[in-house]
């Protein structure tokens, strides 16, 4: 499996000469016993208990070998039942990790890389990348690579399919750095140390070094729940909110700060979970005053209405009004820059002064399908302002769209987290994850309807999109938000909203089969509904 050391430019002839059969016996026999200490250090995990049995049998006697061999079997089933999480974490997951770079991936490995051409010969000698670990889990096998001269994780990339089947599984993808590597605080004693380590460890870049990872199972095949009400924190982290599972098993945590967010996918691929997996983990700070959302739903209210309590403005049946909360979040955003420039670099939330998020559920039916050419370039120009200067003020923007062309969002790049779910074109994928993003491995158009709330997103600034799914919000968790969760500050009077205020939709309390039939322009429906 360690691939051969490259050659050198120069080589030199080895001389021959002949030498006495003794010395020739005491080379081999200093080579055979060099191997075999080196093997027992290598694979002390098996060849410690090994020798502790050999030991345990001479001294106390064979009867005593099966004996405990019998009582560590039930202490591990013991532990096993009894709290199966560590049990994974210490025995099974690392027990499978050296099997599996043993079982498969050192017998497979030279055939493989020779197949793909991602080995090369030089003379009579055959060099192949060296395979640095190998990591199991759930989700599959993390397996860590030093990749030959000459090669880039592009000549990887280009061979996923062949490399995933070659070793039996149907995805491989390809990562040109470290995967589900974040930093964490340390404390107590230890803390100093391991942070150290970690920094040792992970903290140099090397650009040499790649990894694969084989996906045995989809874990993302599977609904995400949503968190649990009583993780919700009453001060969200808006660097690490939760919101879903990534392919590899690793918890999925959207920055918030500092950013606008654009989430792109076809009709029911699952733009809703996202919004509510991010208002779920906003629904603290909400509570408390430190967050306030301002949504807008062209669709007459259909998407966002269930949770409009916690909303600090709600617009959702006319487009005036629609354009009124825009242009207030741009007074807010003019009124922070004057307070703030000079003290300041970023606006930090309280009570009086929260982060306002302006959740959009249909973009397009702001821009492109509006047919009022003063209303649409009033709300372009405040939009363009709000993603242009917002981040640093604390006025976010979060907004849905199902087709991500230039012609529909001509925004889209203002968006720096855009976040791809099922696409009904290859192309689209690029348009919303950015140049060759679907070539490094995001296939959002190969999505099935079966599987809406999974997509792919950029994660942690590392070229290749991560898989990824959203949390599912069902209507009870809605609800049940819209009770407990209410903005307190949320805004009644006034001009644009006392309209929304007495008009805003009232919610049936049944399930999503009661949702109200929409209340949307009856043009601007009808250019939705063509393109679904
Ligand atoms: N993360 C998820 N896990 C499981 N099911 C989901 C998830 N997200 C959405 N769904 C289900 O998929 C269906 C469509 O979801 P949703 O309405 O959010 O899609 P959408 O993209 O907003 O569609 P549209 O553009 O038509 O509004 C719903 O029945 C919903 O319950």
């Amino acid at each position: 499996m360690a691939g051969r050391r490259e050659p050198q430019l120069v080589r030199l002839q080895s001389s021959v000469f002949a030498l006495p059969r003794w010395a020739l016996l005491i080379g081999l026999i200093i080579r055979c016993v060099f191997r075999a200490v080196r093997f027992v250090f290598r694979y002390w995990r098996v060849t410690g208990p090994a020798f502790l049995l050999a030991w345990l049998g001479f001294n106390a006697g064979w009867k005593t070998v099966p004996i405990l061999l019998v009582l560590v079997a039930a202490a591990l089933s013991g532990w096993r039942v009894g709290h199966r999480e560590s049990f994974d974490r210490w025995v099974r997951w690392p027990f499978a990790s050296r099997w599996r770079r043993w079982w498969l991936y050192r017998r497979g490995w030279e055939p493989t890389m020779r197949a793909c051409g991602l080995s090369f010969a030089h003379g009579s000698e055959q060099y192949w990348p060296r395979v640095l670990s190998v990591a199991s889990s759930v989700a599959g096998d993390v397996v860590r690579l030093r990749m030959l001269r000459g090669q880039t994780p592009e000549h990887y990339t280009g061979k996923s399919a062949e490399l995933a089947y070659s070793f039996g599984t149907r995805l491989c993808r390809v990562f040109s750095g470290r995967v589900n590597v974040s930093p964490r605080v340390h404390s107590g004693r230890l803390g100093a140390v391991v942070a150290w380590w970690e920094r040792r460890k992970y903290g140099r870049d090397r650009p040499t070094e790649m990894t694969l990872v084989f996906v045995r199972g989809d874990l993302l095949a599977y609904v995400v729940p949503a968190i649990a009400s009583d993780r919700i924190a009453s001060a969200p982290d808006l660097a690490r909110l939760p919101v879903g599972l990534r392919e590899d098993n690793a918890p999925l945590h959207l920055v918030l700060a500092q950013t606008h967010v654009l989430i792109a996918g076809a009709t029911g691929a699952g733009k809703g979970s996202v919004i509510w997996s991010i208002m779920r983990a906003l629904a603290g700070g909400i509570r408390s005053g430190l967050v306030q959302v301002w949504a807008i739903d062209p669709k007459g209210g259909m998407e966002l209405a269930m949770g409009q309590r916690m909303f600090a403005r709600f617009a959702y049946s006319s487009l005036t009004e629609m354009a009124g909360v825009l242009d207030q979040a741009v007074d807010v955003m003019r009124e922070r820059q004057n307070r703030l420039a000079g003290a300041v670099r970023q606006h930090t939330p309280t009570p009086q002064d929260p982060t306002i998020v302006v959740l959009v559920d249909e973009l397009a039916a702001l821009t492109a399908y509006l047919t009022d050419k003063d209303l649409r370039a009033r709300i372009e120009s405040a939009l363009a302002m709000l993603l242009s200067q917002g981040r640093a003020l604390g006025v976010h923007v979060i907004a849905a769209v199902q087709d991500p062309r230039k012609e529909v969002v001509k925004f889209r790049d203002l968006f720096p987290t855009r976040i791809g779910l099922r696409m009904t074109e290859d192309q689209q994928v690029d348009m919303v994850l950015g140049a060759g993003a679907r070539k490094r491995g995001a296939l959002a158009d190969q999505i099935p309807a079966s599987l809406p709330g999974v997509g792919y997103m950029v994660l942690d600034q590392r070229p290749e999109p991560v898989r990824v799914r959203f949390t599912h919000v069902t209507d009870e968790h809605i609800r049940d938000m819209n009770a407990r969760f209410a903005c307190p500050n949320a805004y009644r009077s006034g001009s644009v909203d006392q309209e929304a205020s007495t008009s805003r939709p009232t919610v049936p309390a049944q399930t999503s089969a009661g949702r109200r039939t929409t209340v949307m322009p009856a043009g601007l429906l009808d250019k939705l509904r063509a393109e679904q």
